[in-house]
């Protein structure tokens, strides 16, 4: 298809508008959305068109936190309490990661999720120069990260930040602009105070946000007040985190007066739900936050605590355990958990052209075959893309103007490869 084409006779979702769904026309000039509307555009060219019947269109999903290697071990270690997790399971099989592991793990979460319908990936891990080459190759939209826990001695600290800032360094702004990047401590329990300080500073020598986890379990708040007299968000504003843009994974456990410290300083929120359920974590208080003018996102964490990465799982559950917990059935109606996957995401990740349709907007979408037996009839298009539809109904997905889903096939990486060194990964590791 040639640089500038349009989509006719599809519906449009808009999630917040006066008009939700739209029906009509998409017109899309190189990596960008240059038309949205019901009445045909004036052309003054013939351009290829695309049949959008059938169809419904959205903006592609941002899944705001996650760890994508750790599809390695995805179900190793599940039905366990996340220190014991992270301590027992998780951190004994990812000192064993070489840069080959993290890339094929990082493939495998990359294919399930374009062809899950996300467009942007949030990523914090090591080995990160091998995410990158992931992300440009695939064509995702990546926000990639050195995440760094510092419980090691000082040589090894330094040689970790120094590696976190050759890597933001190096590939920020790189795959023609889909790859942006982050400074990440990776907890207030893991990086100790002048840690944590030497980070804010990093991010402020690079002008580049911060992304942290935060306030997880209750014995990370309690264990926090223990060591350094402050609950995290206290503990981070003091050592000058919310100086930079920020956003923080989980914030499960918060106070009134923290979820308006979190609003004052803009700092978003990566809400995780299916992570923090299988992990049992406990429920953000997601209304709350919202309500105080906090940008809430969807994540899905590292597909070993989840064991997945459907965002459309992700917008469903953060749609009805709120409800649940709450008791009132307007909590996060569908198409504010559709903003939290999308527009909401972007925010969260600092990217201001992405996850809406909408002209001027970087052409990153995704179309779900409605003509399905779960999907009809037709009466709400944006309740059934929270409450119906999951990652197996996406059929399309574009992101920055190219097609890298077509009919559920990724065009980008090779499946088979990838499922195959994925595996033998896995049984690697088991053998070192
Ligand atoms: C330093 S790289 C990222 C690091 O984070 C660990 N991790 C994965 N999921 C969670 C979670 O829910 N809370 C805290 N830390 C998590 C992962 O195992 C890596 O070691
Ligand atoms: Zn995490």
């Amino acid at each position: 298809m040639g640089n500038k084409w349009i989509i006719r006779g599809g519906k449009f979702a808009v999630p917040g508008s006066d008009k939700p769904v739209i029906d009509g026309y998409m017109v899309i000039d190189n990596d960008l959305i240059t038309y949205i509307g019901e009445e045909p555009p004036v052309l003054e060219e013939d351009i290829p068109s695309f049949d959008g019947s059938r169809l419904l269109f959205l903006p592609g999903l941002v899944n705001t936190h996650g760890h994508a290697a750790m599809s390695l071990l995805r179900g190793y270690g599940d039905d366990l309490a996340l220190q014991v997790w992270l301590q027992e399971k998780m951190w004994p099989m990812e000192g064993k990661f070489t840069g080959d592991d993290v890339y094929w793990g990082t493939a495998l979460s990359v294919l399930e999720m374009l062809k899950g319908g996300t467009t942007t990936f949030l990523d914090m891990y090591d080995h990160m120069d091998r995410v990158a080459e992931v992300a440009e190759a695939s064509g995702i939209r990546a926000v990639l990260m050195r995440g760094v826990i510092g419980l090691c001695p000082a040589e090894v600290q330094d040689q970790k930040l120094a590696e976190a800032v050759a890597f933001a360094k190096e590939w920020h702004g790189k795959a023609s602009g889909r790859i942006t990047a982050m400074i990440s401590p990776h907890s207030p329990y893991t990086c100790p105070p002048d840690y944590i300080e030497k980070f804010v500073q990093a991010a402020h020598d690079l002008d580049l946000p911060i992304h942290t986890h935060m306030s997880e379990t209750r014995r990370e708040v309690e264990q926090n007040v223990t060591d350094y007299g402050l609950r995290p968000v206290a503990h981070l504003e003091k050592l000058g985190m919310f100086t930079r843009p920020s956003l923080v994974a989980h914030g499960v456990h918060l106070t009134d007066e923290e979820i308006e410290t979190l609003a004052r300083h803009q700092v978003g929120v990566a809400h995780n739900p299916g992570s923090n359920l299988k992990l049992a974590s406990g429920v953000a208080r997601v209304p709350e936050l919202l309500k105080a003018g906090v940008t809430v996102s969807l994540g899905t964490d590292g597909p070993a605590s989840n064991n997945n990465l459907d965002m459309f799982e992700e917008m469903r559950l953060a749609a009805l355990i709120h409800k649940g917990v709450s008791g009132d059935p307007t909590a996060v109606p569908a198409a504010e958990a559709l903003l939290m996957g999308t527009e909401y995401g972007a925010k969260s990740v600092f990217l201001n052209q992405v996850g809406r349709l909408a002209p001027g907007m970087k052409a990153d979408f995704i179309a779900i075959d409605i003509d399905q037996p779960h999907l009809l009839p037709h009466t709400d298009l944006i309740s059934h893309a929270v409450y119906s539809a999951s990652a197996k109904d996406v059929e399309h997905v574009w992101v920055d103007g190219k097609q890298v889903v077509q009919h559920g096939k990724c065009l980008t990486l090779d499946e088979e490869e990838i499922r195959r060194k994925a595996q033998e990964a896995f049984e690697d590791l088991l053998k070192r």
